[in-house]
């Protein structure tokens, strides 16, 4: 593989490779675009199976990372870490400092967090080690109300441009996955007037969500074949697919999972059928407004209220789908494209004097 080929077409700023002997760590830091700001994005700990796949990975990840928090709206970049081994090691303290030590090598250009694999203990250790690490144990907390929050806008948005208004009053949405995000966005739907028909694979949470807001249960395979008016999927990624889209008996997607669609082409498909989709890296930025207000010192309140702006942003991403004819898991992607370049041709109003003696 030509690595400075690869970098170079997908953008990157930077890639660093990190090998510490002691601990037997080794790390990739990826640096995508800083012209927002410090590249955010998690560490995944995770074994793969060669060295080219996590070199890939980082490029992906970080990538993604880039257009999530310009959509968001943050002053931030995109970076993502991996470390390549056994992420249910015992040995992590020494992995993780090393980790932290060349995290701060970068002197802030990059800003690490949690992802698949790693926990806030091991933020703890990297943070003994360097200043630029968010969701550690001390700060900010669980993200998923924060999250829950950002999705709820999200379906409102999606309501807006499907039928013309906000209301969820009496609009049936079938709502996959109860778990920290789920469970948080049952009760605002359900405050706000929603019959939730509802799934998940563990029954004490159906239980809880059925009691407090009058959910009806199905079995797990059942929903996707809901007769709703939205389909949120809050489980796992993957769930629009070959199989699931020609269930869909939904007008609109609006979810918290990550990559929600299998391929690029189920959000074409989705748009050939008339469902409206809301690209989840948008609806879910809740997770990552709540990392910033931790950087930035933000109140809960605060991180609610730039949550809140994901309404107006999901309503620019259709807005930037219909003019362009582009579906929106694409005009999404533009979007933050958008940002990233007038911030970058932004006029200087405080010119450098490159001779100046001082
Ligand atoms: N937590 C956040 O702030 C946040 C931020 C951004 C994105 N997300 C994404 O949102 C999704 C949910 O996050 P979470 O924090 O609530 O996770 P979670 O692990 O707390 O909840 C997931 C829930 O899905 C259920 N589930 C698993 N497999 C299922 C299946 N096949 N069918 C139905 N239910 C199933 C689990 O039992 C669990 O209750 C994930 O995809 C996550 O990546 C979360």
């Amino acid at each position: 593989m030509q690595h400075f080929e690869v970098i170079a077409e997908m953008g990157h700023e930077q890639v660093v490779f990190c090998h510490d002997k002691a601990s037997g760590y080794r790390g990739i830091i990826a640096i995508h675009d800083t012209t927002l700001g410090p590249a955010l994005g998690g560490t995944r700990f995770w074994n793969y199976a060669t060295d080219e796949d996590a070199f890939i990975d980082a490029l992906r990840l970080s990538r993604g990372m880039t257009y999530k928090n310009a959509v968001a709206g943050l002053n931030l970049g995109g970076g993502k870490a991996v470390i390549i081994g056994d992420n249910k090691t015992p040995h992590r303290e020494m992995l993780f400092r090393a980790h932290g030590r060349f995290c701060d090598s970068l002197g802030g250009r990059y800003v690490t967090a949690e992802d698949v694999g790693t926990t806030v203990e091991d933020m703890d250790f990297v943070h003994m080690e360097t200043t630029h690490v968010a969701g550690i144990g001390s700060k900010s907390g669980d993200p998923s109300s924060v999250t829950a929050h950002g999705v709820f806008r999200a379906i409102e948005a999606s309501a807006h441009a499907r039928w013309g208004s906000n209301s969820l009053e009496g609009r049936t949405i079938a709502l996959q996955g109860l778990g920290h995000v789920g469970t948080h966005l049952a009760k605002e739907l359900h405050a706000a007037g929603a019959q939730l028909v509802v799934t998940d694979i563990d029954a004490g949470r159906i239980a809880h969500v059925v009691d407090t807001c009058g959910a009806r249960a199905v079995a797990l395979n059942e929903i996707y074949g809901v007769k709703a008016d939205i389909f949120t999927p809050c489980a796992l990624g993957g769930v629009i697919n070959d199989d699931t889209i020609p269930q869909l008996q939904v007008e609109i997607v609006a979810g918290a999972a990550n990559n929600q669609l299998l391929e690029d082409r189920h959000g074409d498909e989705l748009e050939r059928r008339g469902i409206l989709y809301a690209p989840d890296y948008v609806a879910n930025a809740g997770g990552v407004i709540n990392v910033y207000s931790e950087l930035t010192g933000w109140s809960r309140d605060r991180a609610l209220r730039k949550a809140d702006e994901i309404y107006e942003t999901v309503l620019s991403v259709f807005r930037m789908a219909k003019s362009t004819g582009i579906p929106t898991y694409q005009a999404a992607d533009r979007v933050a494209e958008q940002r990233i370049n007038a911030v970058r041709g932004m006029i200087r109003t405080w010119p450098q004097y490159p001779n100046k003696e001082t």
